[in-house]
């Protein structure tokens, strides 16, 4: 650390402050763990408990002014982030280690998710609906919840936070968010552009601290009316719990074990591509990666030859650098659980052909790299076939045909997304029909949300609920049905 180390602070009714206990923490680069991003705050219950009374104060004046106000604003967030994309995108790299391209892609992404959502606020919000008394008029009208709690992962440390305050804002309620302490100063950098735009003071704020005093105190806070949540599924059920317990709307997007299926007839060379787009950029850590590749025996070795021969060529690196492909973990715990899940792998009998270590040379040994793992000869049952790894490991799977396929695509707790590629119509009906996934594509990886469309899992990949696009409605509001005689 030196002199001038960037401070970070809390963003609290329009301004930022110090935590109130002047606990501070440190936000690492993965791609050398020696080198500090920027100083953080270690917030206690009272940061939250001033935050949460900003926005309490502050929901009724957002609530009362025109949609398309509400939307002017987020179209200035949007132009300021825009012009602020590498500085964003340079933070990311440097705090969970994705790679600069990437981290930029996903910066315009955030952009590109405010402007949807600025114009939301022109579009209709109800339906009349023909009363059964002649002279009235029958209609519903949508209310905000309230103050929406974010507790947002490092992953895509803009695109989610964005993709769940743009809604709660255009819907016109009140947020409390608590980023990642991973990515607390790309945050930061994003909070700071809701600033620069004007937002009135209270609209939004911003805690950074642990996930068990902050992250646990928006969910158990009885002023927070709704909390939105993308992270792991232990904690994600912990959250929805808390929400119930007192009566909270809540929503979870949490893990996958996302297949890709290769049929017989598939064009090989554009599936390993999709393989290893979906399974390896961001180094596996997203939700929707691609983590069992389930193949049809007649083109099962021609696959895998030209999947290793691919793999093979990936430039494993600092995410700053230009010839980097695949980045380090985001942090030392995520390198350890996926160097414990190959090991783990070896242990149960399948058969890694590729990566799956650390390497020791240079620069790299300061980072949290893995190389990324091709496991073969991998069963269902599997740990590493049925828990989620958010790493760069690739299980494949050898199966007789469709049929055993789609069952084994089945064959999980999770369902967010899977593809398969083929160029038979048949299967990929078949696989549109019998996937239980929240996302199917077809000739596509798993990976790729559209920001206009649903996006959500089945069985324990979210709370059943969706987000993004027109969907995002459902949460954040409340379905009023006004009746009213003359
Ligand atoms: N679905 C997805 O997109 C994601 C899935 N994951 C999965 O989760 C695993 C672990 O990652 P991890 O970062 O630990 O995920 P977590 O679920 O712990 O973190 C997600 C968010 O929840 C917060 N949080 C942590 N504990 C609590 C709590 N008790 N109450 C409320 N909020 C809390 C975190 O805060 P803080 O950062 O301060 O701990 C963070 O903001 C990964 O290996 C991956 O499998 C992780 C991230 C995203
Ligand atoms: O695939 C994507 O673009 C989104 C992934 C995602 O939501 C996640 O990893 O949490």
């Amino acid at each position: 650390m030196t002199n001038s180390t960037p401070v970070y602070r809390n963003y609290i009714n329009g301004e930022w402050r110090d935590s109130e206990n002047g606990k501070t923490q440190h936000s690492i680069n993965p791609a050398n763990k020696n080198e500090i991003v920027g100083i953080i705050p270690d917030s206690s219950k009272q940061d939250l408990e001033d935050a949460v009374a900003a926005a309490k104060a502050a929901k009724l004046a957002w609530r009362k002014l025109a949609g398309v106000q509400r939307g002017n604003f987020l179209f200035k967030v949007a132009d300021i982030m825009e012009s602020r994309t590498n500085e964003i995108g340079e933070a990311m790299t440097m705090e969970m280690g994705k790679t600069l391209p990437e981290a930029k892609g996903e910066t315009a992404r955030g952009v590109a998710i405010l402007r949807y959502y600025a114009g939301e606020g022109m579009r209709k919000i109800g339906d009349v609906i023909p009363s059964s008394d002649a002279d009235a008029f029958l209609y519903t009208t949508r209310s905000p919840i309230g103050t929406v709690g974010v507790i947002s992962p490092w992953n895509f440390p803009v695109a989610i936070p964005i993709w769940k305050i743009a809604p709660a804002l255009i819907y016109g309620n009140s947020v409390v968010w608590k980023p990642a302490t991973e990515t607390a100063v790309t945050a930061a950098k994003v909070m700071q552009c809701f600033h620069d735009a004007g937002l009135p003071s209270g609209v939004l704020n911003m805690i950074v601290g642990s996930g068990s005093v902050i992250g646990q105190g928006i969910a158990e806070h009885a002023d927070i009316n709704g909390i939105t949540f993308t992270g792991s599924n232990a904690v994600g059920k912990a959250v929805g719990q808390a929400a119930l317990a007192r009566g909270a709307k809540y929503q979870l997007e949490m893990g996958g074990k996302n297949p890709i299926i290769i049929a017989a007839d598939a064009d090989l060379d554009l599936a390993v591509e999709a393989t290893i787009s979906g399974g390896l950029r961001s180094t596996g850590q997203k939700c929707t990666a691609t983590s069992r590749v389930i193949v049809e025996k007649d083109v099962y070795e021609e696959f895998k030859s030209k999947l290793l021969g691919k793999v093979a060529e990936l430039k494993v690196g600092n995410g700053l650098d230009s010839g980097t492909w695949l980045g380090p973990c985001a942090n030392e715990k995520q390198m350890d659980t996926v160097l414990s899940y190959i090991n783990k792998g070896v242990e149960e009998g399948a058969v890694l052909l590729h990566g799956g270590t650390r390497p020791a040379d240079g620069d790299l040994a300061d980072g949290f790299y893995v190389t990324p793992a091709i496991f073969d000869k991998v069963t269902s049952r599997m740990s590493i076939a049925q828990e989620e790894i958010f790493g760069p490991v690739l299980t494949l799977i050898e199966v007789n045909d469709m049929q055993e396929a789609i069952e084994l695509a089945n064959d999980t707790d999770y369902g967010l997304s899977a593809s398969i590629y083929t160029r038979n119509i048949g299967n990929a009906m078949l696989f549109v029909q019998e996937m239980e996934a929240g996302l199917v594509r077809v000739n596509a990886e798993t990976a790729g949300v559209e920001l206009q469309a649903p996006f959500g899992g089945m069985k324990q990949s979210s709370s059943h609920s969706r987000e993004q696009g027109q969907a995002a409605i459902e949460f954040y509001t409340s379905i009023k049905t006004v009746f009213i005689k003359p």
